[in-house]
């Protein structure tokens, strides 16, 4: 099992231990398919950018929320061969960036996300292709959701097929009121290949996720919640001024837990991944090393300092 965001951060830390040199050894930069498994990240790159359409934005926030932004409002933000190219560069982005601590993912116009472009995926229809750009986007969505930020999709509008399994590459999914999350794969003759599938059931448990896939349900936010797909729904939007946008009201619901130095709520989420990917002896381990990464810091001593009580 291979983590990279937790790189970084331990390639600083003198506490690495042996399993976790082993582990960085392992490492590929794709994290799950590379070369080994004969995928060539440069000639999909090229063959996804013939699919041009929207924009992928990053949005780098002094809080050290970031927002991510699907815009491609003509096809319902689906996404384009380029837009699969531009999400895998700003999550390299995100994968750099030392002082973040969240992540929202929306999409423009009211609505996030309704799955692959149709059109690239009509001309990509052969297997051959459709294994590299399922490969291509296991890689980001897996690298997005090891990202040492607290993610959140925030769903307004459709979340369908690929734009469903995109919401599960977050930690956190917020409802706005008539928006729906569904997997559709079903209708198109398809499964998820974007790890969907994998992540579902780590979410909602292999019952519920095979109700999901089987039925192609729609899930609103109140089947969301029920079954723990969604983390909370936001409130129906008034008209009056002074109203927050879903965005405010999404980024205030994420502050609850980024509210604190970066590298402590990093710890955070590196902890909870481990916990959530590895077997426990290689989690515990891992937790061990990331403790030695804030033990001691600037943000222990300072707390140790003024006698903080947790009242
Ligand atoms: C492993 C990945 C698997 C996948 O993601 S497969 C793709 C799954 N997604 C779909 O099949 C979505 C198909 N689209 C729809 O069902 C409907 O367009 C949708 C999203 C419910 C919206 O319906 P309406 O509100 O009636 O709007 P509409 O149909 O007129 O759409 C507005 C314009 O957006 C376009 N659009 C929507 N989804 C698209 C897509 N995925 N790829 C390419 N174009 C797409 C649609 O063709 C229409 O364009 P135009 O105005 O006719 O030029």
């Amino acid at each position: 099992m291979v983590l990279c965001a937790l790189r970084q951060p331990l390639l600083r830390s003198s506490s690495c231990c042996g399993t976790w040199t082993r582990l960085l050894k392992r490492q590929t930069r794709g994290c799950v398919y590379s070369s080994v498994h004969g995928f060539n990240q440069e000639e999909v790159r090229e063959k996804l950018q013939a699919f041009p359409g929207g924009s992928i934005d990053l949005l780098k926030q002094d809080s050290g929320i970031a927002v991510l932004t699907l815009n491609n409002p003509s096809r319902m933000n689906a996404f384009s061969g380029s837009m699969m190219v531009d999400l895998e560069e700003r999550v390299s982005e995100l994968e750099n960036w030392t002082d973040g601590k969240g992540l929202i993912i929306q999409g423009v116009a009211e609505t996030f996300c309704s799955g692959s472009d149709l059109n690239a995926v009509r001309a990509i229809s052969n297997p051959q292709d459709g294994m590299k750009m399922c490969m291509f986007m296991q890689n980001t969505l897996t690298r997005l959701l090891r990202l040492p930020l607290i993610s959140v999709a925030l769903v307004e509008g459709r979340a369908l097929g690929g734009g469903a399994e995109l919401t599960t590459a977050c930690d956190f999914r917020l409802m706005a009121p008539g928006s729906v999350i569904q997997f559709v794969h079903k209708h198109m003759g398809l499964v998820p290949g974007w790890g969907g599938a994998a992540r579902l059931v780590r979410i909602v448990g292999s019952q519920n996720a095979l109700k999901l896939l089987g039925g192609a349900v729609k899930v609103d936010s109140k089947l969301g919640l029920d079954i723990g797909l969604a983390d909370g729904v936001l409130q129906a939007r008034q008209e009056a001024e002074g109203t927050d946008s879903p965005l405010q009201l999404a980024d205030n619901w994420l502050s609850r837990y980024t509210k604190g130095p970066a590298p402590v709520i990093q710890a955070v989420k590196k902890v909870v991944l481990s916990g959530r990917e590895l077997p426990l002896s290689e989690a515990l381990r891992t937790e061990k090393d990331v403790f030695g990464t804030v033990w001691g810091g600037p943000a222990n001593l300072q707390a140790l300092a003024s006698k903080s009580k947790h009242k």
